[in-house]
């Protein structure tokens, strides 16, 4: 069999952009994204995509009425496909066992029910989703029960785009991941979905694994990545207390080759859709086995990056003479990272929400996130304000925290800001993005994360 009809089911962050790109780079396939959500596929289907995603926009526009649909009729496309993406959300739970830590996997049981429902002849489902380690065995019996009459082959091919370089970790990938049954049938399965990507991804790069291997790795890729930031925030505070430099410290041990450069920025935390959900899934999955002393080890790097958000907002009420009350801070930055709107679990959500607590006046500026910016602080109208612009944000504050790297943020008129604030004029970089040393010089008090503070006090 070759691959003519790919549907995917679930229109989101990575739905989106990756399926648009298998569509643009496989004109001889057929692709159609579809969702639930009416709202979100008119956005696909407009000018004005549902998500900002630097290069997406081109790539639509490539692929959009050539091979890509975006559609709600799930039942009529799944009746059409020869393979079925499922890249639905798998949020913590909230409720009942395990809530507040495993996967809630209602949305993918889901999408199974659809599809044996709707098929129309045997299918190859790939969970593009990040699901617990085995849930291929549960898509595996739910999709052949009763009198269900095709075949599925089930496979786990994990996505490990990061937001704001969707498109270009889509278009070259350090590396693709298929796991799927070690059988004649799971490898012929596995064959089909390495043909798609070996239209734009050099066969060396595209790993075959069990299937279990496959599940697992995604959750401890994200595992490894947030450690390194939790590792490096956890000396972030140890260099404050010492007079070390942890961008030279980040440097210095970044240049051993066994340790790598990447992921070692230390900042006001780790956010994103993620990094806790993975983690949190993968102490869950350790405690179900009884491996205590292994969740234990990963859920200490989500405490330290809960601790890291905390000590940030202690230190900036500390400086400020141990009172915030009624004085003016500007947040520069609400999305989790740059070049994304997407605030899901954004390190600003928490700070701005203690800075309230605090009854800090809070003027929140972003270039994207100020929609999502809207719903996060809902209740906390008395004490936020949302302000496109960074200097009025800026206008009248008492203290300007940096809490996402946009680039925009480092070629701000910092004089101008300064000029404009209450003085004694303060600055916490969370991201350690902008010339501390020239803002010191400028009138500001300073504050890096991981670096000695530049006080005119
Ligand atoms: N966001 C990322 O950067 C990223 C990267 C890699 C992996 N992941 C994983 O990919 C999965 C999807 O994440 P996302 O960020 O794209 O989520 P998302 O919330 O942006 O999108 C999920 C979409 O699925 C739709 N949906 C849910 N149930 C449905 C159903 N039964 N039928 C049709 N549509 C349905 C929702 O309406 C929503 O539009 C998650 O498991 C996530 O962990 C996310
Ligand atoms: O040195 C660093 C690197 C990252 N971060 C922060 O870590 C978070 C996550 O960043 P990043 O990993 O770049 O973005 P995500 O879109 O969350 O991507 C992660 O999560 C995705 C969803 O599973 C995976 O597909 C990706 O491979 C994985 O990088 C953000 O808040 C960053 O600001 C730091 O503080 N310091």
């Amino acid at each position: 069999m070759s691959i003519k009809n790919i549907v995917c089911i679930g229109a989101g962050y990575v739905g989106g952009p990756t399926m648009s790109v298998v569509a643009q780079k496989c004109p001889h396939i057929n692709v159609t994204i579809v969702d639930l959500n009416q709202a979100r596929i008119d956005a696909w289907n407009s000018d004005s995509l549902p998500i900002y995603e630097p290069g997406l926009e081109a790539v639509v526009q490539e692929a959009r009425g050539r091979n890509l649909t975006f559609s709600t009729d799930i039942e009529g496309n799944i009746a059409k496909a020869d393979m079925v993406f499922v890249s639905v959300n798998t949020p913590t739970k909230t409720f009942g066992k395990g809530a507040g830590v495993a996967a809630n996997l209602e949305f993918i049981e889901k999408c199974a029910r659809t599809i044996r429902a709707n098929a129309s002849k045997d299918l190859i489902v790939v969970e593009k989703s990040t699901l617990p380690v085995r849930t291929a065995e549960t898509l595996e019996k739910i999709l052949h029960a009763g009198d269900s009459k095709y075949h599925f082959e089930i496979l786990s091919n994990p996505e490990f785009l990061a937001e704001g370089t969707a498109i270009t970790d889509l278009h070259d990938p350090d590396r693709v991941l298929i796991g799927g049954r070690q059988n004649d049938l799971g490898k012929a399965a596995i064959q089909e979905l390495v043909d798609v990507y070996a239209n734009w991804v050099p066969n060396e790069r595209i790993l075959t694994t069990n299937t279990w291997s496959s599940e697992l790795s995604k959750l401890v890729a994200n595992a490894f990545l947030a450690q390194r930031v939790s590792s490096i925030n956890a000396i972030s505070s140890l260099c404050e207390s010492t007079e070390a430099d942890v961008g030279e410290v980040s440097r210095a041990i970044g240049m051993d080759s066994r340790i790598g450069s990447k992921f070692l920025k230390a900042s006001v935390g780790f956010g994103g859709s993620c990094f806790k959900k993975d983690i949190l899934n993968l102490v869950y999955i350790c405690r179900t086995y009884g491996l205590t002393a292994e969740a234990d080890y990963w859920e200490q790097v989500i405490l330290m990056n809960d601790h890291q958000q905390s000590r940030f907002v202690d230190k900036l009420v500390g400086t400020m003479f141990n009172t915030v009350s009624d004085k003016k801070i500007a947040v520069l930055g609400f999305a989790f990272k740059a070049d994304t709107g997407d605030t899901r679990e954004s390190p600003a959500i928490h700070v701005v929400q203690e800075l309230c607590e605090e009854h800090a006046r809070v003027s929140v500026s972003d270039p994207q996130a100020l929609g999502y910016a809207k719903t996060d602080l809902a209740g906390l109208e008395e004490f936020v304000t949302l302000e496109e612009d960074p200097y009025k944000a800026c206008e009248g504050a008492d203290a300007v925290c940096i809490l996402t790297e946009w680039e925009l943020y480092k070629d701000l008129d910092y004089k101008r800001i300064f000029d404009s604030m209450n003085k004694p004029a303060f600055l916490f970089d969370g991201r350690n993005i902008v010339n501390h040393q020239e803002l010191y010089d400028l009138g500001f008090n300073v504050y890096p994360i991981g670096k000695g503070e530049l006080s005119h006090l």
